[in-house]
């Protein structure tokens, strides 16, 4: 059962204003939201609701106005920064719709980047990049500058610096936005497949194919939360066949 499983983010009664006086902008209104180990949950509402505000207070890049964010048991709110660096650092994996990454660095070597910062020798950090570069992205280019590679595979390399290593929460802003459906599907497996293996995830997502993966679906409203649907079983996941159609698909 899902409900046995450990919190890894914990939402309590969360509200974000931004701005003040005649102008404020309540954002994120009175939310609460679990999110358990193995869960994938998808995040979902209109332009404005409040979705990207939410995964920004869900992983320490914003503070709440109001109410508690809790990641692996740790009040967010009650963290010096270079406590929260780190909690950020080592227990959160964030993908954003334009990947930043690092023009002087290769793409394995963006990738890699995360786990070399926390202490991975190099070549076993280039070794894992390499290895989950392969679930998305074409071999041949994974020693390119991001100026040498396409929007698509740019964001590729994104995902993969996100999801590297154990992060135990992975916040992920319409990861799939530049993709084509070969490849975003892809990358809904390989965040479905880190989820399978313990992490949770809170995915922003317009796509109700995407949000397929998902255990379950909050919508937003106004910020608040309209509805929750679903509860599918954490370790259901795609077929074997589909899995490996996508990879073949993917390989050509
Ligand atoms: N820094 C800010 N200052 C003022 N208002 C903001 C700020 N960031 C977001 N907002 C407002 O808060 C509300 C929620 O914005 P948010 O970006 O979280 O929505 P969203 O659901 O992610 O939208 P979209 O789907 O368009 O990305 C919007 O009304 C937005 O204009």
């Amino acid at each position: 059962m899902i409900t046995d499983r450990p919190v890894v983010l914990r939402m309590h009664d969360v509200t974000r204003i931004h701005g003040a006086g005649s102008t404020a902008v309540t954002a994120v209104d009175h939310v609460d939201l679990d999110v358990r180990a193995g869960e994938l949950v998808a995040v979902m509402g209109r332009s404005g609701s409040g979705k990207s505000t939410l995964l920004n207070l869900a992983g320490g890049l914003d503070q709440p106005s109001r109410g508690a964010v809790v990641v692996e048991g740790q009040d967010l709110s009650t963290c010096r920064p270079a406590r929260l660096a780190e909690l950020r650092r080592r227990h959160v994996g964030y993908v954003f719709q334009h990947g930043n990454l690092l023009p002087t660095l290769t793409a394995s070597e963006n990738v890699s980047l995360p786990l070399e910062l926390d202490g991975v020798s190099v070549r076993e950090a280039r070794a894992a990049a390499v290895s989950i570069l392969s679930e998305v992205l074409h071999p041949d280019v994974v020693d390119r500058y991001p100026d040498e590679l396409s929007g698509g595979e740019q964001q590729r390399v994104a995902v993969a610096r996100g999801l590297i290593g154990s992060r135990r929460l992975l916040l992920a802003d319409e990861p799939t936005g530049a993709l084509d459906e070969v490849t975003a599907e892809a990358v809904m497996r390989l965040l479905r497949d880190r989820c399978n293996d313990g992490a949770a995830a809170l995915v922003v997502t317009h796509d109700a194919a995407q949000a397929a993966w998902a255990d379950r679906v909050v919508r937003l409203r106004d910020g608040r939360i309209d509805s929750i649907t679903g509860d599918r079983p954490a370790s259901q996941s795609t077929t074997t066949q589909a899995n490996d159609t996508l990879t073949a698909e993917l390989q050509r």
